[in-house]
């Protein structure tokens, strides 16, 4: 039979052939399609963020820093948030330095304030808007970490996270939407954290805080559903900055000591590049951690009785380290 096929120049072979060269244009084809797809988007993305007014706060250090030198870069209008000005014009005249691409660049505004002030925190807002006129996009990113144990941690402290980490960013939030909500677009970013999923033992404070902010946060994107808002929660892993070091403790003392996980974190300049990218594509959320902290968020939810016993684990070596 087969050869039967052969002579009338219809074999298997052949056929197989011919469909393996018909799978070619077709996967050339899909490719180009895609390639075409990603370009757009990028077309798109730039133009979001190109000319956009973009606040961060935080942006005296580590990943508020380097959101600044992304930000910058792609063209947007910045004004830095901070509570020390020294900090803001050093970072000024560094984005001054940077080298020009084809993208025109704008020279930033400061403000200063302490977030955990609310009323200082409504004044900047005021500033904010008389010195710019509108806000496009607010990077909520300032934050503090804690390292303590719940038996020992004053309320003061537990109240000074919060007031920071997340008062300070809600506070903020609720005194730039209604001018975003007016104009018709406006796009809140708010750093939490992984810790913002799980809760890992002596983080009571710091990861209380961070789910605090997811839980605003994901009731405000469906607030906003039906505006031109939009919301994206930015969940890291470590990320190599200055955040142990001025973490707090159960007293309230600075921690002051750079921890391995933190010196072994991410860089900060590839975080912001994350951050740049999930803005100009509207994502809801983002996760920006390695395989053992992803896996941990999903372990919580589908089989939190291993997760909590795998805490508890934890909680009891490091305890074990520290009367070591
Ligand atoms: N580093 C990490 O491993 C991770 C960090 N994050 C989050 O990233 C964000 C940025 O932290 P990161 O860059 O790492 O840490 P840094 O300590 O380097 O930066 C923290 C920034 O927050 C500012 N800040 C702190 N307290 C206040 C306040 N009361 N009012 C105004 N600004 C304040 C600091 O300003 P000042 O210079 O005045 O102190 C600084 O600019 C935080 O929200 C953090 O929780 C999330 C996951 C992992
Ligand atoms: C099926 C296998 C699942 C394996 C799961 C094992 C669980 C292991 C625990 C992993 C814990 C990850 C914690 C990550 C914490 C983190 O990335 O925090 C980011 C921060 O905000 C850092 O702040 P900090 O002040 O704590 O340095």
């Amino acid at each position: 039979m087969f050869l039967a096929e052969r002579k009338r120049g219809f074999s298997p072979l052949k056929m197989t052939d011919l469909t393996s060269w018909a799978i070619i244009p077709l996967l050339l084809g899909s490719v180009g399609v895609y390639s075409l797809y990603r370009l757009l988007q990028r077309l798109r993305s730039s133009a979001y963020v190109q000319g956009a007014v973009v606040v961060i706060t935080g942006a005296t250090s580590g990943l508020g820093k380097e959101c600044a030198k992304v930000f910058y870069s792609a063209g947007s209008q910045l004004v830095l948030c901070g509570r020390n000005e020294e900090r803001l014009d050093d970072l000024v005249r560094e984005l001054g330095r940077m080298r020009k691409g084809s993208i025109q660049t704008h020279k930033p505004h400061k403000v200063i304030f302490d977030l955990s002030d609310v009323e200082a925190v409504d004044s900047a807002s005021h500033e904010i808007l008389n010195n710019v006129g509108k806000v496009d996009i607010l990077i909520n990113n300032a934050g503090i970490s804690y390292r303590g144990n719940i038996l020992k941690t004053k309320v003061s402290v537990d109240r000074m996270i919060m007031d920071i980490n997340y008062f300070g960013p809600v506070a903020l939030t609720k005194a730039l939407l209604p001018s975003m909500i007016k104009n018709g677009r406006g796009h809140i970013v708010v750093i939490s954290s992984v810790q913002g999923k799980i809760s890992i033992p002596f983080r009571s404070a710091y990861a209380a805080s961070k789910h605090a902010t997811q839980a605003f946060f994901d009731c405000l994107r469906a607030e906003m559903a039906a505006t031109e808002i939009e919301v994206t929660v930015v969940n890291p892993g470590y990320i190599k900055t200055n955040l142990s070091m001025n973490a707090v403790t159960d007293d309230g003392s600075i921690y002051g000591v750079m921890d391995q996980n933190t010196a072994e974190g991410r860089s900060a300049e590839d975080v912001a590049q994350i951050v740049l990218r999930a803005v100009g594509e509207r994502k809801k959320e983002v996760l920006v951690a390695g395989l053992v902290p992803t896996l941990a968020v999903y372990l919580r939810t589908i089989s939190p009785k291993l997760f909590f016993a795998i805490m508890a684990a934890r909680a009891k070596k490091e305890r074990k380290l520290k009367n070591a």
